[in-house]
């Protein structure tokens, strides 16, 4: 789960930062609203990367307002797949890990079947530059899946990906998150990728989230004039 009250960051006068949220365990939310909103901002708080000014951050149960980033049940996977270039498929997804990762015993084991879940069997050996943009983001997931954290926090996971691997790349989340009960936040400028992914949605807009709600509901009927602005729809509610 995942609880944020008052979780506050002022990086100037005019641009403040306040989120309230809470997700129960195993639910996916979708993060959506205009460039600069603060949708990355929202996913650094949560992973630790950014201090608070105020509030608290509570995570699987626990209280980590002021945990360094590495002891905080969360994985992350970036819209740059952040793979090392100079190291192969296996060492990369083995950092997640460990950074003493060595291709051998249980981690390699754990390696092994963490590709396999991302359909990359037989891929350990492969460099980053020789895969294709949904080869390379399904790396980027296995490194992510093999730390066994019960949070996935994905900043724009689709944005490098073309038509047909972003659909590839949503079914195979989507079944992640199923089969582990992944407590999973979405960050993403296309909507509609979120639908078939994240039963709920937020908007974030003014330095907070302005509505959450059923993500079908919020993209068929926008209850917030910005939202409706955001999807170029005329706005169905005052
Ligand atoms: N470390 C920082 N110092 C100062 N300002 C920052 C910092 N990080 C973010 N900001 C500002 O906060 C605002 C929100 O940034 P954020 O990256 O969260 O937006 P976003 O909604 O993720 O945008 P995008 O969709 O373009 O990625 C922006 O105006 C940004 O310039």
């Amino acid at each position: 789960m995942i609880e944020l009250s008052g979780a506050t960051k002022r990086f100037s006068a005019d641009g403040t930062f306040r989120f309230d949220l809470t997700m129960a365990e195993g639910q996916s939310l979708g993060v959506i609203g205009a460039s600069g909103a603060g949708k990355s901002t929202l996913l650094q708080m949560i992973a630790g990367f950014l201090d608070l000014d105020s509030g608290t951050i509570k995570l699987a149960g626990q209280e980590h307002t002021e945990s360094a980033p590495s002891e905080r049940p969360i994985s992350m996977v970036f819209q740059s797949n952040n793979l090392f270039d100079h190291l192969n498929v296996a060492t990369n997804v083995g950092l997640g890990i460990s950074p003493r990762f060595r291709q051998s015993g249980e981690a390699m084991e754990r390696v092994k079947d963490a590709l396999t879940q991302v359909g990359l069997a037989g891929f350990e050996d492969r460099r980053p530059a020789n895969l294709s943009g949904g080869e390379a983001q399904r790396v980027a997931l296995a490194r992510a899946l093999v730390r066994d954290k019960p949070i996935l926090l994905l900043d724009e996971p689709f944005a490098a990906l073309g038509p047909s691997m972003r659909a590839d790349f949503t079914a195979l989340l989507s079944t992640m998150q199923k089969e582990r009960g992944l407590t999973m936040l979405t960050v993403s400028h296309a909507p509609n990728e979120l639908q078939g992914l994240c039963e709920r949605l937020a908007f974030v807009y003014d330095g907070a989230i302005a509505v959450i709600g059923d993500t079908a509901a919020m993209l068929a009927d926008p209850p917030h004039p910005a939202l409706a602005s955001y999807m170029g729809v005329a706005a169905n509610r005052p």
